[in-house]
Parts: C-alpha cells; sequence; structure tokens
C-alpha cells in the first residue's frame, strides 16, 4: 500500500509542519486534520495546515491510511481513544512523540489490533502552536521509528517512505534505545537549560536585574531552549523517567567532579575536558545537520 490520505491529530508546530510538508512536497497526498482546541483548528484552517480541517477527530480519520498523532505525549492515550471507533480496518497509526517506549504502550492498549508504527522526528523549535510549523522543519532531520520486532514489514517501509518524501532521513531503533539516547541528546540538555534559566532568575534579587540586562552569548542560547513548550517537556519528563535518571546520575557525577577540579586549581581536568567538547562541536558541525529553522542564527531569535 502506498499513502494516499493521511489524517493529522494536533495541529501545533509538528503537525502543522507535517501538513505544510506533504502539501509542499509530496502533493499527491490528501491532507486532512483534527485539534482538540477550536481556536487551534481556526487558525489552522486560516493557514491551510491541512487541505481540509475537520469538526471531529472521527471525520479527519474516516477514510485516511495514515493517522499521524501529533499532541503532546501525555495526550497520546486521549488522542488514539478520540480516533478509535472511526479508525479504518489497516490504516497506519504514527506518532511524532519525544519519548517512545511508554507512548507505544499507551497505543497498543488503546487501539488494540491497529497497525502502530511510532516515529520521532528529530527536528523541532522552541515554539509552538499553529502558527509556528513550516514546510522544511523536517529537511535533511532524521526521522527515527521504532516499530515493535513483530511490526508489519509493508508498513514500516511505507511510514519510512512518507518522512523521506518529507525530506528527512529515515531510521529504525528500538523504542527502549531511543529513549535513552535521546535523553543524551535532547532531554538532559533541555532539563540542563530550564535548570540554569531558572537560577539565574532566581539569582536576579543579588544581582538585580543585571543578569537579564547584561544577558548576551551562552546564557542567550539556554533562554532560547528553555522558552520550549512546558506541557510538551513535563510529558517528556514524566514518560521518560528512567532513562533521564540514568543519565543525569551520570551527569551529576561528572558536574561534581569539575567542581571539584575548580576548587583544587586543577586547570588540566578542565583544559582537557574544554578540548574534548570543542573537538565534539566539530564533529556535530561536519556531520550536517542543517539546521533548517528560518530564523535560525539571526539576531533576534
Ligand atoms: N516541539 C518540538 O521540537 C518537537 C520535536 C519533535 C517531536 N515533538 C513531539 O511532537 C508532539 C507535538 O509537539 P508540538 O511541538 O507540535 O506541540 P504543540 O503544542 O505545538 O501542538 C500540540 C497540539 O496538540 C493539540 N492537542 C493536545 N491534546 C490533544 C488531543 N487529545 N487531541 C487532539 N489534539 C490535541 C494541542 O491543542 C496543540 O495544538 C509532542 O509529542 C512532542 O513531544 C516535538
Ligand atoms: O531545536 C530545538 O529547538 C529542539 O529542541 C528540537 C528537539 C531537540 O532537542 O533536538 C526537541 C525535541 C524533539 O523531540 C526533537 C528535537
Amino acid at each position: 500500500m502506498s499513502i494516499e490520505r493521511v489524517a493529522i491529530i494536533g495541529l501545533g508546530l509538528i503537525g502543522g509542519s507535517i501538513g505544510l510538508a506533504v502539501q509542499d512536497k509530496i502533493p499527491e497526498i490528501r491532507t486532512r486534520g483534527w485539534d482538540v482546541d477550536a481556536d487551534v483548528r481556526r487558525r489552522a484552517g486560516e493557514r491551510g495546515l491541512v487541505q481540509q480541517v475537520c469538526d471531529t477527530a472521527a471525520e479527519a480519520v474516516a477514510d485516511a491510511d495514515l493517522v499521524i498523532l501529533c499532541v503532546p505525549v501525555g495526550a497520546m492515550a486521549y488522542a488514539a481513544d478520540a480516533i478509535a471507533a472511526a479508525l479504518p480496518q489497516g490504516a497506519i497509526v504514527s506518532d511524532v512523540g519525544s519519548s517512545k517506549a511508554s507512548v507505544a504502550r499507551a497505543l497498543r492498549h488503546a487501539l488494540p489490533g491497529a497497525t502502530i508504527i511510532p516515529a520521532h522526528p528529530v527536528a523541532g523549535t522552541e515554539k509552538s502552536g499553529p502558527d509556528a510549523g513550516f514546510a522544511d522543519l523536517f529537511s535533511h532531520r532524521w526521522c527515527i521509528l521504532t516499530p515493535a520486532p513483530d511490526a508489519d514489514e509493508a508498513a514500516v517501509a511505507d511510514l519510512a517512505g512518507f518522512w523521506e518524501g518529507l525530506g528527512a532521513k529515515a531510521e529504525i531503533m528500538d523504542a527502549e534505545h531511543h529513549d535513552l539516547v535521546l535523553a543524551v541528546t535532547s532531554h538532559i540538555p533541555h532539563l540542563i537549560a530550564f535548570t540554569i534559566v531558572g537560577t539565574a532568575s532566581d539569582l536576579e534579587d543579588v544581582t538585580q536585574g543585571e543578569v537579564i540586562k547584561y544577558s548576551a552569548g551562552g546564557f542567550r542560547d539556554f533562554t532560547r531552549i528553555a522558552a520550549s513548550d512546558p506541557t510538551m517537556w513535563r510529558d517528556v519528563f514524566l514518560t521518560n523517567r528512567d532513562a533521564v535518571l540514568e543519565v543525569l546520575g551520570r551527569f551529576s557525577e561528572d558536574l561534581t567532579a569539575l567542581q571539584r577540579a575548580i576548587r583544587n586549581g586543577d586547570g588540566d581536568t578542565l583544559f582537557e575536558l574544554f578540548t574534548r567538547t570543542r573537538a565534539i562541536r566539530r564533529q556535530v558541525v561536519e556531520q550536517g545537520q542543517d539546521d533548517a529553522r528560518p530564523d535560525f542564527g539571526r539576531k533576534d531569535h
């Protein structure tokens, strides 16, 4: 089966970007969408995020061969319940959640017998909502598919082909492994940003407003990440608890070692680490994770 009709449930940053990307890059696929929030549905219609914004979830999925749930991970089960009765036989159900193992369990429970192929486009911004999406968000970015070992191979291939059609690079991964890798590369970095911006703001009393006034460079970069959607990130940490706590334990040990090095005047340890991390930055840039965010690098960003 090749995909001809996609239904997008949740029309915020990711759902809206998928809708725009399909219309831009695979226009032969028809797009319908629905969001629980009436204001989002109205704005999605105004922006043309999908060809048809529906009044109900049932109408959106009625003849879809691919349904993609683009809601916060804590809302996946509710979204699955909303489509359950109307889901066509044989349709692929996927999602874009930032954590995978617990979402897959929730979807299997809500949609017994459905063809469920979870996925995670590793692309986003700190913005959210129906005004945030853009068609090139997924260009040259990874989309990690985490099918169960007994998943329908043709459905996995169809979904991988769909994401490649949107410009992404598809990769297959075990869900638990995905959750550990993303805890390292995405979840803990966000937690660090939330923490440092929170700490700096708490220190405003001491610094009398100077943290915000003089924030440039490093702190400013952290504030972009720390501006990310609170609902989304609350749900990520609650659903990827084990992997996040494991990586956080290791991070805390490394931080304590740095604290000791600073206290002891151990410059070699600091220099060695900073040399190593500088080389890692070079590798990341060389591996060409092109940043498709339209405002990336702009002065007002
Ligand atoms: N933001 C990112 O950078 C990013 C990147 C990759 C994956 N993701 C994942 O994508 C998903 C969506 O994130 P987003 O950034 O698009 O969020 P968003 O807040 O921009 O959009 C989510 C939308 O889902 C709607 N919604 C909530 N509950 C619903 C329900 N039960 N039924 C229907 N609609 C519902 C909301 O009204 C909202 O419009 C999350 O699971 C997130 O983890 C986010
Ligand atoms: O670029 C950003 O602003 C993001 O936070 C995107 C990012 C990431 O951490 O890389 C955030 C969450 C996702 O699940 C995938 C991508």
